[in-house]
């Protein structure tokens, strides 16, 4: 049995009284491992028929499996197709509650690395705008990666504190997620770090932060719009005593009802401190009664009537002629169809990368910025070279050349380590030559461009299987 800190293991017996024996049970049971399939990329009915994973349905998530330890989903070229994302299976009850909804302006305020930025991606099917933002540098950019991965195009990806982003966007969202750092009860059984690194007072100063966080991401939603604060932790400071705290301060929200979900279990009002009722209105996954390793959740309203929403400034655009003429020269080689992105005017270039950003993105001049939407790729001296991102953005029917390796097959292996390409591969596309897009089992994985019967391999140095 793994070692839990007594002090921890004492307040949940006193927490949890007769429910404390089954609780503590489920630290020796195996952790449950799910994915989550990618609708920007195939249909969940879809990837149960390829799937060679064996797959169970998780009750509470729409596009979410558990699947076995053993299977390892995260070494198979479908991975790296972006065709799902791995994610502990309590955390994607968080975006079945958001709700997200094509066309609207959605934050996720601590998106690291990136469980709810994606799962709230696919629910937009592209359409609308996608800020997600982590406070970690380093944990900003595997953010960014993932993003890359499941070929999102319609999310920026910043490094800000919630602080500053919410003097730059008063008013300006739909949705937020506001996926707190805690102290990870919820990870025991998988972190030993959450384990040794837990305290009363560490505790303590997560409430303080999450309470931070969550105010900050209130000035933030429109009016009429929904925050959805969660946490992967027990503890009621963090939770219910984070919400009670909010909702005296801020009498513009309220606790939305949304209705009873299997799996989700509701709020304990007893553990805030005026025994607020409207908390049993919050949920929580424990790991003895579901199928997840542990999560809070509170899906919070603003009122209507909030007063004028401040006019933002949109960014400057690049209008360098001659990068915008090289960029639809390769496009419309590329695309069987390139008029929906060659109507699209907002290109910016940082430094020789040039990306198209979303539509309803504002004015970012002096934001700490990872990515700034689409990655389109380089624009070098007379030519344009696409990046990876937009490979996996793209599907294989949209591009004139393409082609396709067997995901079970020895030319994927040697395309995911970097190798050229060489023999039947070539030859099927003649004496074509440029951009071919290289796809496994149908799904577009990365580029590979063609010349004199050889196709040079573009899967990014940093990602190839050694
Ligand atoms: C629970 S994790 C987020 C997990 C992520 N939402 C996902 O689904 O993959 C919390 C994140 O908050 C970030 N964080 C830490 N301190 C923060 C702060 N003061 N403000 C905002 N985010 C913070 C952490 O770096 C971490 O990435």
């Amino acid at each position: 049995m793994i070692q839990l800190p007594d002090e921890f293991r004492e307040k949940m017996k006193r927490l949890l009284g007769a429910e404390y024996d089954s609780f503590i049970e489920s630290y020796e049971k195996e952790r449950v491992q799910g994915l989550r399939v990618n609708p920007l990329k195939i249909s969940k009915e879809k990837f149960r028929e390829i799937s060679p994973f064996h797959l169970e349905k998780i009750p509470w998530a729409a596009e979410g499996y558990y699947y076995q330890a053993a299977e390892r989903p995260g070494k198979h070229p479908y991975h790296e197709a972006g065709l799902y994302y791995i994610q502990e299976p309590s955390a994607m009850a968080v975006v079945e509650l958001l709700d997200p909804k094509p066309g609207e302006n959605i934050l996720d305020l601590c998106a690291a690395p990136g469980g709810k930025t994606t799962h709230i991606a696919g629910r937009m099917q592209g359409k609308g705008f996608l800020l997600s933002n982590e406070i970690h540098p380093a944990r900003a950019r595997i953010l960014s990666q993932n993003v890359e991965r499941l070929g999102i195009g319609n999310a920026v990806v910043s490094n800000e504190d919630s602080g500053s982003l919410s003097l730059r966007f008063p008013g300006f969202f739909d949705r937020i997620v506001v996926d707190a750092p805690c102290s990870g009860e919820g990870m025991f059984r998988k972190d030993e770090t959450a384990r040794l690194e837990w305290t009363p007072e560490h505790v303590k100063v997560c409430a303080a932060r999450q309470e931070e966080i969550l105010s900050n991401a209130a000035v933030m939603l429109k009016p009429g719009g929904t925050i959805v604060y969660s946490t992967c932790t027990f503890s009621p400071e963090e939770n219910e005593q984070v919400i009670e705290r909010f909702l005296i301060i801020h009498p513009d929200f309220s606790i939305a009802d949304a209705g009873t979900r299997p799996g989700l279990y509701p709020g304990r009002p007893e553990w805030s401190k005026s025994g607020m009722e409207e908390l049993k209105k919050t949920f929580r996954i424990w790991p003895d009664k579901s199928e997840g390793e542990g999560h809070y959740l509170a899906v919070l309203r603003k009122c209507e009537d909030e007063g004028s929403v401040k006019k933002q400034t949109m960014p400057e655009y690049s209008s360098d002629k001659s990068v915008i003429k090289e960029v639809e020269t390769f496009l419309k080689e590329l695309l069987v169809n390139p008029a929906p992105l060659l109507l699209r005017k907002e290109y910016i270039l940082f430094g020789d990368q040039l990306y198209l950003i979303p539509p309803e993105m504002v004015d970012f001049k002096g934001m700490k910025i990872i990515r700034p939407g689409l990655h389109l790729g380089t624009v070098k001296k007379n030519r344009f070279e696409p990046s990876h991102g937009f490979a996996l953005f793209l599907k294989k029917e949209e591009v004139y050349l393409s082609i396709d390796l067997s995901a079970d097959g020895a030319e994927i292996i040697k395309y995911l380590k970097g190798e050229t390409l060489t023999g039947d591969i070539s030859r099927s596309l003649d004496n074509k030559k440029g951009w071919v897009l290289v796809n496994t089992d149908g799904y577009s994985i990365g580029f590979a461009k063609l010349a004199g019967g050889i196709l040079k391999n573009h899967y990014p140095k940093g990602l190839r299987w050694m």
